[in-house]
């Protein structure tokens, strides 16, 4: 029985061409194996039987291929570390008995689980003791059945095994996807400056990393390269968590962060597990560090620093292993000399720093990125997009790009939702050709649907805004006397991506109050934290100094 292990898989299994795969590797005893995609794309109802009990063994076999499962029945451990180990196969779920003539199926389980196989393990056995079920569990086995089984509590258990096989893979394909799409090749650009992100990127993924800081102007690519520093580090099977603090009320952020108790404030109904906690073994990525609280900033600092925290109202201090990404479009070192941040915080996150160079200071990546993105919105819109006309290459190319690559993203996304053949059209770029700097006002977009007002609008974003806006001014008195026309046309036809329209509505709502932050706010029933991220992010400051 020894010799010829091979012979366990079953003839249906056999013509597959994941058994094949495993059949053929099989009969080349000893070879490593070269590669095991079909066994591992293939295992979703596959099972695997580890049972010394020839007649178990064979009823459980039988029983699972009648159900259409492709099983494997391997009644040593020997057999089974072949299968597993030498030859990759990963099935969905291990069916194991305790005792084995050669071994220990707990062992066998954790010298699985060292060579990263991670299915569904459920142990049959005519006795356990509450050590060997406390080890089982610890080492991730889903169940513990006895013996005699009771086949109605195996279906049950196998139904939970197969959910729960069916999510990691899920799990497994969207890593898989993103480890693919953010690699440091991602950041495009044939620069030195962009060139030295990357190396950077490379330097970074090899090495353990506790913090990073990134640093930028709005739209070069922070939030891109998290990811990929995620993605592409030590870290990249764990979860990547993201918040933006600006986005969030300063008194939400903390319960947001570390998570809260059932009660500790007015609202908070049950448990909730905060972000830090959701993050753990992977990376936490905060966007706009700099708007965090002072207060906050402590309580992050020390929880970086002991890699533990207390969610609010709670006692209990938590444990977390988590590598901290944090981004800023402002200058933190700056604020910390003016005592905006935290000086010990900044030295802490800014262990790594990388500055991200402005794109209008790397001209030559422009066309890179164009064809890339005309590439990208070719595949969603089934347009053929195939050249850049040197005039509208040369107006992309003298363009100040005030919001980097998410802006010229949004140009060129416009250009080829619009296109009508396999040139990228110049009409709707509704940029200026000449340079601009950062926070100078971007010219308003020409062209039909760029803004254009008709007199027969019937659009329900037009009158739903034109209709909140007179609200608005009807509540502020000095936005009623402002001249600016309290309507705003936003065309729905393609032209106008969601971020231009929010932009648009920025403006207009700024304009109509007088350029007062605060009537702003209200106008536009929201925060002032996210309205001032906004601000920065469209680099509106610049408006903020005229007056109404
Ligand atoms: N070098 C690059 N190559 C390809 N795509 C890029 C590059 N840099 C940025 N992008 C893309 O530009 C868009 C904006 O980038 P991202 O959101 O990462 O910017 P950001 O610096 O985080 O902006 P913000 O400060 O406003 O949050 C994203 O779609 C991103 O994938």
């Amino acid at each position: 029985m020894g010799q010829g292990w091979d012979y366990q898989l079953p003839t249906t299994w056999c013509a597959a061409t994941a058994a094949k795969c495993i059949w053929a590797k099989a009969n080349l005893a000893g070879q490593k194996q070269q590669s095991f995609c079909h066994a591992r794309a293939n295992n979703m109802k596959t099972i695997a039987i580890i049972e010394d009990e020839k007649l178990l063994g064979n009823e459980l076999k039988r029983r699972f291929e009648r159900e259409g499962w492709r099983v494997t029945h391997s009644p040593r451990i020997e057999d089974a570390r072949r299968l597993f180990i030498e030859l990759g196969f990963a099935p969905a779920i291990v069916l194991s008995d305790m005792n084995l003539p050669d071994g220990n199926g707990l062992d066998f389980l954790e010298e699985a689980r060292a060579h990263n196989v991670q299915s569904e393990w459920i142990f049959l056995s005519g006795y356990g003791t509450r050590k060997d079920i406390e080890r089982a569990a610890d080492l991730g086995a889903l169940d513990f059945l006895a013996k005699p089984l009771d086949f109605h509590k195996l279906d049950l258990t196998i139904a939970t095994a197969t959910r729960g096989a069916q999510a990691r893979q899920r799990i497994d394909d969207t890593t898989r996807q993103a480890v693919e799409r953010f690699s440091p090749e991602s950041f495009i650009g044939p620069s030195d400056a962009a060139a030295q992100v990357r190396n950077m990127l490379v330097q970074l993924g090899k090495v353990p990393i506790t913090s990073i800081l990134i640093g930028g102007e709005t739209g070069t690519g922070k939030g891109l390269v998290a990811k990929i520093l995620h993605y592409s580090g030590l870290r990249k099977d764990g979860p990547f968590i993201d918040l933006n603090c600006a986005a969030i009320p300063k008194d939400m952020l903390e319960s947001e962060l570390f998570g809260h108790e059932s009660g500790a404030f007015t609202g908070a109904k049950g448990r909730h597990r905060g972000l830090m906690e959701q993050a753990d073994g992977g990376t936490l990525f905060l966007d706009e560090i700099g708007e965090m609280d002072i207060g906050l900033q402590s309580k992050l600092l020390t929880s970086i620093e002991e890699q533990s925290f207390r969610r609010v109202g709670g006692e209990e201090k938590i444990s977390v292993d988590i590598q901290l990404v944090a981004a800023s479009n402002r200058d933190l070192r700056a604020a910390s000399a003016r005592g905006d941040f935290r000086l010990d915080l900044y030295h802490r996150i800014s262990v790594f720093e990388m500055a991200l160079p402005a794109l209008r200071d790397r001209n030559e990546d422009i066309a890179p990125i164009v064809a890339n993105l005309i590439s990208e919105f070719n595949a969603r819109s089934g347009k053929q997009v195939q050249t850049v006309p040197e005039p509208v290459m040369a107006i992309l190319q003298s363009y100040g790009w005030p919001g980097n690559v998410r802006e010229l993203r949004n140009v060129i996304e416009r250009s080829v939702m619009l296109a009508n053949g396999p040139e990228l059209p110049g009409e709707w770029l509704g940029i200026s050709p000449s340079p601009l700097t950062p926070g100078t006002q971007v010219p308003a977009m020409t062209g039909a649907g760029a803004g254009a007002t008709t007199s027969e609008d019937t659009s329900p974003i037009t009158h739903a805004l034109a209709n909140d806006t007179k609200t608005a001014s009807g509540q502020m008195g000095d936005a009623a006397r402002s001249p600016v026309e309290p309507a705003i046309t936003l065309p729905l036809d393609g032209s106008v991506s969601l971020e231009e329209m929010e932009e648009k509505i920025i403006r207009k709502a700024l304009a109509l109050n007088g350029y007062n932050v605060m009537a702003t706010v209200r106008a536009l029933g929201t925060t002032r934290e996210t309205l001032r991220y906004r601000i920065r992010k469209y680099g509106l400051e610049d408006l903020l100094g005229q007056t109404g």
